[in-house]
């Protein structure tokens, strides 16, 4: 139903906020994961809208009975990517009139706590510490609309809130200078960020489940280093943020950030894109003058003001020629 004045030119439902904790036994040796999981779904649902029709509609509290099922079931819980995968693609399978799902899933982190005592790597079989708010964010997109057995999808996936310091090698000079600028010149400066990073990937085809099997989700056998179905480039694009924040002898947020995303393209040869949302937390040097006391010389100053807002906030993203 249209009219004159209006029309729907937008539809997609789902569940949000899905919490699921799973636990996965090899033995003694457990491991675990906790994700928040985001399901929606589109398709021929314009009806649901137009008509009050709600024959068309698989309720939100089925989709969500669906990804806890699917949380049991599915081979690849522990991995976020081919989990969402995994659930998109039973939920465009399962429905004729449900042609795409988008699922994201947060995962929050839960490490394994080191046994005391031990140097290096020992560590408890079946206790986990909640070790910072980092998360894992992948997105998927799910597209069977050009039919059932020729599904297609296309993953973005990340970290959000990884929150970093370093005291020097970051400096921020030769910015342009007129009326309106207050900020000094330094060689030596606080660098903080809550480090905010999605890289994606070129679009996949997704084999036909067999005979609409739930529980079967193939993964390819020979594995693209860098690509989607790669396990390590999580890992990967962590370890390259963590390191070049650190060694970076930074001239400024754009400089480092720019370094970091081409050494994710360069090592991971399938990813096709990096973005980083980097805030700059700034810390302002306490003026003690007046007691005089000496702490705005930039490489000496020692107390400092956090600031939370504002915040600089630089962004950019580096794509795969
Ligand atoms: O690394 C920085 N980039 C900026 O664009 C900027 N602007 C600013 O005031 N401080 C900084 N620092």
């Amino acid at each position: 139903m249209s009219d004159e004045f209006s029309y729907l030119s937008a539809a997609r439902y789902g569940k949000d906020k899905i919490r699921v904790f799973r636990v996965v036994r090899e033995g003694k040796w457990h491991h675990v994961v906790e994700y928040n999981v985001q399901a929606l779904l589109e398709g021929d649902i314009e009806t649901s809208y137009t008509e009050a029709d709600n024959s068309v509609v698989v309720a939100t509290d089925s989709i969500k009975n669906i990804t806890y099922y699917m949380a049991k079931v599915s081979p690849h819980v522990l991995n976020p990517e081919r989990f969402a995968l995994h659930l998109g693609t039973h939920l465009v399978s399962k429905y004729p009139h449900i042609h795409k799902a988008f699922v994201t899933v947060e995962q929050l982190r839960w490490s394994r706590i080191p046994i005391p005592g031990f140097q290096g790597t020992a560590e408890y079989s079946h206790s986990f510490i909640r070790d910072g708010d980092e998360k894992r964010i992948v997105k998927v997109e799910i597209d069977a609309s050009k039919g059932k057995d020729k599904i297609t999808a296309q993953v973005t996936s990340g970290i959000s809130d990884l929150l970093v310091l370093k005291t020097t090698e970051s400096a921020f000079s030769g910015f342009v200078r007129d009326k309106y600028t207050t900020l000094k010149e330094v060689d030596d400066r606080i660098l903080s960020t809550s480090i905010d990073l999605t890289y994606t990937f070129p679009p996949i085809d997704i084999p036909k489940p067999a005979d609409a099997d739930v529980e079967q989700f193939d993964v390819p056998s020979q594995i693209p280093p860098g690509s989607v179905w790669d396990t390590s480039v999580p890992a990967s694009a962590r370890k390259i943020t963590l390191s070049t924040f650190a060694s970076d002898n930074s001239a400024s947020v754009q400089a480092t950030l720019y370094r970091m995303a081409r050494l994710i393209l360069t090592e991971n040869p399938g990813v096709q894109t990096v973005s980083y949302a980097l805030p700059n937390k700034h810390y302002i040097p306490v003026d003690m003058s007046y007691l005089g006391v000496e702490n705005l010389v930039p490489s000496q100053a020692e107390v400092f003001m956090p600031v939370a807002a504002p915040s600089g906030l630089i962004t950019a993203t580096v794509s795969r020629k």
